[in-house]
């Protein structure tokens, strides 16, 4: 949403780094990240080694009882473990956490035997379940509350961006123990025990850091609000399902991102015995977990910029279907370095559907807290690999492996093969799934929009570009009371003022046929009226609306303002009256001859303001109860945040005069042949024609 501008006037704030005891908690944090990493990719290795002897199936449950060890402690005991934390002194907790954890590692190669390295893996969690929420604490002690928002944003890249320097240290490692083994003709050395000497170290100096923390009080207070991990993982799911409301955009987001993940956690738990029968050893195994890693980061970090011309929405079912595609082309080409490819193709579609899915979800909540999105997704995401990890591995070990009478001669359909295709086919029946539903240029064929945006354009109707390419169409959008009539009406002023011939238009009711539909409409006498007949008569007024008012005037070049257009009947029928958003779509891009705004303003405030302001008595639509308004709210949101190119969102709650004036600085832009800011003082001169 856009903000008034305050350059200059503000002090630059300093980074949430350059707080010394949140840099060093946050140094130890990516530390023990790396500690973390370095261990699970070791210790899955390690299995695979330990049980090379026992057949596929053994080495595929050994794999997947180290990840479900990993797992299960804290989608089992994190609420409990958590609230237990808050009672003791929080740095000596993480510093305790960290020296457990160092020291169960650090027995892993001298204990051997894989049995070990399951329990070892579920000591290690067990101790980084009091590590976290003392960590929690220890962080509301340090940094501001207004910085907390920036400080998660730099842990969740302490605590995932560490994933790929791991799996690439244990690559190099693996590599360079490889080499040392075949030319000095010894036994193989496991490069496992290497990378776990390496995940030991990190907890101890992780431990090192915490223990000199200064600036952190170490006593239990002061008190916090209880930190999300305190409830249950499944509470949190729940929780999260109730505030999405069930709305089909969130529903899809969550399957999409949910099958993106899925994807991941199907290489990952495979990954071991595949890239064994591909001859790959602990190197390939590293270089497939570093790429997946890798290609997330790409995808998070580029998602966003990428094929600019393309709505949002489309891009993340692209990216799941994508992500199943290649999923199916790892299972079936049987070549290291090409799996490692597709591995980081695959992430990238992770990164791009999460990062998208993410604000989709965010928009469902309402209320653009990370603080709930974040727990909801991430409590989400652990059931998924827990459940995806262990059934992965069970599939993979029941249907075995199946090695050609020639080695390395032939062509090798193993369980990792079988378990990547289900998975493949799973995640492209989500990923068509979240096109369907998330759609928001329906009319507008895929193929056509996504060749466009390949080439850097934005794909409009022909007959759209044909017929409205000299007149600026902008529309007004948002909630009741947002101050849309005031605000067209004061940019009808400034551009007439300004010399450009202006019509200004509203829906429903601007022709005669349309006068007669709104007082249908809108009368609250008309109680019964159905979803699906509002929705066509909105649609009716609209369609007469575009034939007799804002196409004639594009073609005369004169610019039209709308007091609203589609984008209401996408919220107030789509959302509020739960109807087919796709239907909706449909019947109004065929209203409309596909006549799209060059500018969509959306005045965007929260319901209560903007009822509040209604002086007069309540209309039809008006009168609906307040979940209606949010969820048409919240649709809005979700349509500007899909195309922010075509639309500007303004806070609606600002004063006047800042809402107006944030509204020119865009239109200005678009305008074929502004006056120059600086000039406008001596146009204003026209008061005639001011109404
Ligand atoms: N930024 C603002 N701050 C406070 N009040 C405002 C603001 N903008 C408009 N108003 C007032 O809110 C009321 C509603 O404004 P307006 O009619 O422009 O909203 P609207 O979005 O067109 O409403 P509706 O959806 O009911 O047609 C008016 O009394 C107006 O003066
Ligand atoms: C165009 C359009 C409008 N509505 C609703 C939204 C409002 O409650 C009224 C219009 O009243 P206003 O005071 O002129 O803003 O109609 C809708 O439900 N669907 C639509 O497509």
């Amino acid at each position: 949403m856009s903000t008034p501008g305050r350059a200059g006037a503000r002090r630059k704030t300093p980074h949430v780094l350059a707080n010394a005891p949140y840099r060093r908690l946050w140094t130890a944090m990516s530390v023990g990240g790396l500690g973390d990493w370095l261990t699970i990719i070791a210790l899955t290795a390690l299995a695979a080694h330990l049980t090379a002897g026992s057949g596929y199936r053994t080495q595929s449950l050994a794999i997947g009882g180290v990840f479900a060890a990993k797992l299960l402690p804290s989608i089992l005991l994190g609420p409990l473990v958590g609230a237990l934390a808050e009672r003791f002194d929080r740095r000596a907790t993480m510093a305790m956490a960290d020296l457990v954890r160092f020291a169960v590692v650090l027995s892993i190669p001298f204990v051997g035997g894989y049995q070990w390295s399951i329990i070892a893996m579920l000591l290690v969690e067990c101790a980084s379940l009091f590590w976290v929420p003392a960590r929690d604490t220890a962080l509301a002690g340090v940094v501001p509350k207004e910085r907390l928002g920036e400080a998660d944003r730099l842990n969740l890249l302490a605590a995932y961006g560490t994933a790929p320097i791991a799996a690439a240290l244990f690559t190099v490692v693996a590599a360079v123990v490889g080499a040392i083994t075949t030319v000095a003709r010894t036994a193989s050395l496991p490069a496992a025990g290497i990378a776990l000497g390496g995940g030991a170290l990190a907890y101890l100096v992780s431990a090192a850091l915490i223990f000199t923390l200064r600036g952190a009080p170490g006593d239990r207070g002061p008190q916090v609000p209880p930190p999300s991990r305190q409830i249950s993982v499944f509470r949190q799911i729940a929780d999260g399902r109730r505030r999405t409301g069930g709305g089909a955009a969130a529903r899809g987001a969550v399957t999409g991102m949910a099958a993106v993940l899925a994807a991941g956690a199907a290489v990952v738990a495979v990954a071991g015995p595949y890239v064994q029968a591909l001859h790959g050893g602990d190197a390939g195994y590293g270089a497939v977990f570093c790429a997946v890693f890798l290609g997330v980061g790409y995808g998070m970090f580029f998602g966003p910029r990428l094929l600019a011309g393309l709505s949002r929405r489309r891009l993340f079912g692209l990216a799941v279907v994508v992500a199943g595609l290649t999923l199916a082309a790892a299972a079936l080409i049987q070549n290291l370095v090409i799996v490692v490819m597709l591995a980081a193709l695959l992430g990238a579609c992770a990164g791009v559907a999460w990062i998208i899915g993410y604000q989709v979800v965010d928009l469902e909540f309402g209320d653009g807290q990370p603080s709930r999105t974040l727990p909801y997704l991430r409590s989400l995401g652990r059931v998924v690999l827990l459940v995806v990890l262990a059934v992965a591995c069970a599939l993979a070990g029941l249907f075995g492996g199946h090695p050609t009478s020639e080695p390395g001669l032939g062509y090798r359909f193993d369980g990792a093969n079988l378990v990547l295709l289900v998975a493949a086919l799973l995640v492209v029946v989500a990923g068509l799934r979240a096109l369907s539903r998330l759609d928001d240029r329906r009319g507008v064929p895929l193929g056509a929009d996504l060749l466009a945006a390949l080439r850097g354009e934005k794909y409009a109707p022909e007959a759209a570009v044909a017929t409205e390419s000299r007149g600026l169409f902008v529309a007004f959008e948002g909630g009741e009371g947002s101050g849309k009539t005031t605000q067209s009406r004061l940019l009808a002023i400034w551009l007439r003022d300004q010399g450009f011939d202006v019509v200004q238009t509203r829906e429903p009711g601007a022709t005669k046929v349309g006068m007669r539909l709104r007082a249908i409409l809108l009368d609250a006498a008309h109680q019964g009226l159905s979803a699906r007949s509002e929705a066509m008569l909105y649609a009716a007024d609209r369609a007469e609306h575009v034939e007799k008012v804002i196409r004639p005037a594009l073609q005369r070049g004169t610019t039209v303002i709308s007091d609203r257009y589609v984008d209401s009947s996408l919220a107030y029928q789509g959302a509020g009256r739960s109807l087919d958003s796709g239907e909706v779509v449909r019947i109004n891009a065929w209203a409309t001859g596909g006549l799209v705004p060059d500018l969509t303003v959306l005045i965007d405030v929260p319901p209560s303001v903007g009822l509040r302001r209604i002086a007069s008595a309540a209309d039809r639509i008006e009168a609906e109860p307040m979940d209606f308004h949010e969820r048409v709210r919240r649709e809005f949101r979700g349509l500007a945040a899909a195309d922010p190119e075509r639309y500007l969102v303004v806070d609606g709650t600002l004063p006047q005069q800042e809402v107006s004036r944030l509204i020119q600085d865009r239109v200005r832009e678009i305008l074929p042949d502004p006056v120059p800011h600086e000039a406008e003082a001596a146009t204003g001169t026209m008061p005639a024609i001011r109404d």
